[in-house]
């Protein structure tokens, strides 16, 4: 599907370059209908506008009345001055799209003028291949036809799951923050493999098609994650051996621990920005 909606992103770092790159490969926009906007880094910009072809123009260049969705992509400390220099520059029909950890539709819409739309979203950096699980959790004031919109948008990405806002933060542990904790898992394979004499690249390589085909079972076949477990686990066989030393070291309560570990930061960054607006 192609439209002619225009998309803003202020702020061009990792997360703003993983969706634009999403977006663009769909071809839903064309990327002149992209715009990526920062504080102060022209190169990072510039280097934008070449890996992808969109505008790259510095914030206090940009003229956002004529984007149909604006995307929040700074940090979260730097939430609040952004919806205060937004808030005159925009009308009601724009959609506001957060993508920040911890930054409820109350807060953006506390900052920005009555009856805005805004939209708060979860990505990860898989968007940068179209496989990120992005969750979207519409605010009070936005109208259907921005929420299918705001839906297909975020499809170029990968796969969207309309949410309760109050899952936003449980979710952000298990999905926004997730990849990293398979990359751990990755350096730890590679590790042990070179540990134990083998080529870096060759363990990465197996460890990632090992990671691929597990997650594609879970997906594709009807068996719960544990009878998946079962069936790769032989009795007194090696898969019972590392699973025993996996639950012996923690395995369990370390994946448990990380998801809210995630998902408790993401709470007390909001519980922080309401408390002291500027800094977290
Ligand atoms: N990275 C991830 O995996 C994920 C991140 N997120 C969320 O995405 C957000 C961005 O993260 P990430 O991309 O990693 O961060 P980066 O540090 O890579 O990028 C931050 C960007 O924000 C810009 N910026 C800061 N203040 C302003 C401002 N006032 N106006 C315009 N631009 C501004 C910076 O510009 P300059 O360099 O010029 O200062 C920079 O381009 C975070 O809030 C995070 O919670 C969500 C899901 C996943
Ligand atoms: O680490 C962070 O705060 C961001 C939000 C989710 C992933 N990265």
């Amino acid at each position: 599907m192609s439209t002619n909606l225009r998309v803003a992103f202020i702020g061009a770092g990792n997360m703003a370059e993983a969706m634009v790159s999403g977006i663009v490969q769909t071809g839903m926009l064309e990327p002149h209908q992209i715009t990526v906007t920062n504080k102060s880094n022209e190169d990072r910009l510039l280097e934008l506008h070449n890996l992808y072809g969109v505008q790259g123009i510095r914030r206090d260049k940009v003229q956002l009345s004529s984007y149909d969705f604006i995307f929040l992509a700074m940090k979260p400390k730097d939430a609040e001055a952004s919806l205060r220099s937004i808030k005159d520059e925009i009308n009601k029909d724009q959609v506001v799209m957060s993508v920040l950890a911890g930054i409820s539709t109350d807060f953006m819409q506390e900052h920005l003028n009555e009856g805005q739309q805004v939209v708060r979203v979860m990505p990860n950096t898989s968007s940068m291949l179209r496989e990120s699980a992005t969750a979207l959790a519409p605010g009070e004031q936005v109208t259907m036809k921005n929420i299918k919109l705001a839906k297909s948008l975020l499809a170029c990405i990968g796969e969207v799951y309309l949410i309760e806002e109050d899952q936003m933060d449980l979710f952000t542990g298990i999905a926004g923050s997730g990849p990293a904790y398979f990359y751990y898992l990755m350096e730890h394979i590679e590790k042990t493999a070179f540990d134990h004499g083998m080529d870096v690249s060759q363990a990465r390589e197996i460890g990632a098609q090992t990671i691929l085909g597990a997650a594609k079972m879970i997906i594709e076949r009807e068996e719960t994650p544990a009878e998946l477990r079962h069936n790769v686990t032989s009795p007194n066989g090696t898969t019972a051996a590392g699973l025993e030393a996996l639950a012996d070291n923690g395995g369990g309560e370390a994946i448990k621990a990380a998801i809210e570990g995630a998902m408790n930061r993401s709470k007390e960054i909001s519980e922080e920005l309401q408390r002291t607006p500027v800094a977290y």
